[in-house]
């Protein structure tokens, strides 16, 4: 059954008996492994412009939760760094573990993090995010590290909707969030072209993974994992560990935009 998720019989190493592409050529996520990745000085810096207006809705869809964006006009958009065209942000969501010394899914010379932030993008040369996906030069993720620390103001937004999306299917409005303040001071970053780390594992994301984390506190973290992979009535699953281990690198290069 096409049921993936994180579970012992559902988990990352199933995923490719319903998803061969589990075992393409450019899987993510990675091992990054800063001494063997080559700084371009070509990379130009990341220009990200979010439009808070066009935030929509906080859901909870049984592997993550996920806050959607608007895409109908050029308002939150990627621009620059690796990519050769401009991208709408679609949706960003998180991955993290059962306790704080893992959870997120690139890894830093084996280095885990408690939580990993994606921030989805697409290439505005397709006509919308499903005939993206299935392109090579389709998407381009923004990985944002979460390393414990001061208690961080701008997730404490989100984790206070968390009690309106516990379970899978739950959703509420979300406006006027602004997912630049999730973004790090620096935007160095290391890029790579990989995939989706959930099925469908497409190949089609151009990974840009911020080498400086935000902070979380240990407490916010706790919070995360109050979540459910469970619906409502179901026997409660809480939502942790949902993250894909790294994959092979197969030959890729690993650029860095700083030296
Ligand atoms: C057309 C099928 C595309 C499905 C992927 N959708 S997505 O928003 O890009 C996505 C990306 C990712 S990831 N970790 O950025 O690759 C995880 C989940 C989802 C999701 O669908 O919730
Ligand atoms: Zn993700």
């Amino acid at each position: 059954s096409h049921a993936w998720g994180y579970g012992a019989d559902t988990g990352p190493d199933k995923w490719a008996d319903s998803f061969p592409i589990a075992n393409g050529p450019r899987q993510s996520p990675i091992d990054i492994v800063p001494g063997e990745a080559s700084y371009d000085p070509a990379l130009k810096p990341l220009v990200l412009k979010y439009d808070p207006s066009t935030c929509l809705e906080i859901l909870n869809n049984g592997h993550s939760f996920q806050v959607t964006f608007l895409d109908d006009i050029d308002s939150s958009t990627l621009k620059d760094g690796p990519v050769l065209f401009n991208h709408r942000l679609k949706q960003f969501h998180f991955h993290w573990g059962a306790s704080d010394d893992h959870g997120s899914e690139h890894t830093v010379a084996r280095t885990k993090y408690p939580a990993e932030l994606h921030l989805v993008h697409w290439n505005t040369k397709y006509a919308n995010f499903g005939e993206a996906a299935s392109q090579p030069d389709g998407l381009a993720v923004v990985g944002v590290f979460l390393k414990i620390g001061e208690k961080n103001p701008n997730l404490q937004k989100l984790i206070d909707a968390f009690d309106s999306i516990k379970t899978k299917g739950s959703q509420c409005s979300f406006a006027d969030f602004n997912p630049e303040t999730l973004l790090p001071g620096c935007l160095d970053y290391w890029t790579y072209e990989g995939s989706l780390t959930t099925p469908p594992l497409l190949e089609s994301v151009t990974w840009i993974v911020c080498k400086e984390p935000i902070s979380v506190s240990s407490e916010q973290m706790a919070k995360f994992r109050s979540l459910l992979f469970s619906g409502e009535g179901e026997t409660e699953c809480c939502m942790v560990d949902n993250y894909r281990p790294p994959q092979p690198l197969k030959g890729r290069t690993v650029r860095a935009s700083f030296k």
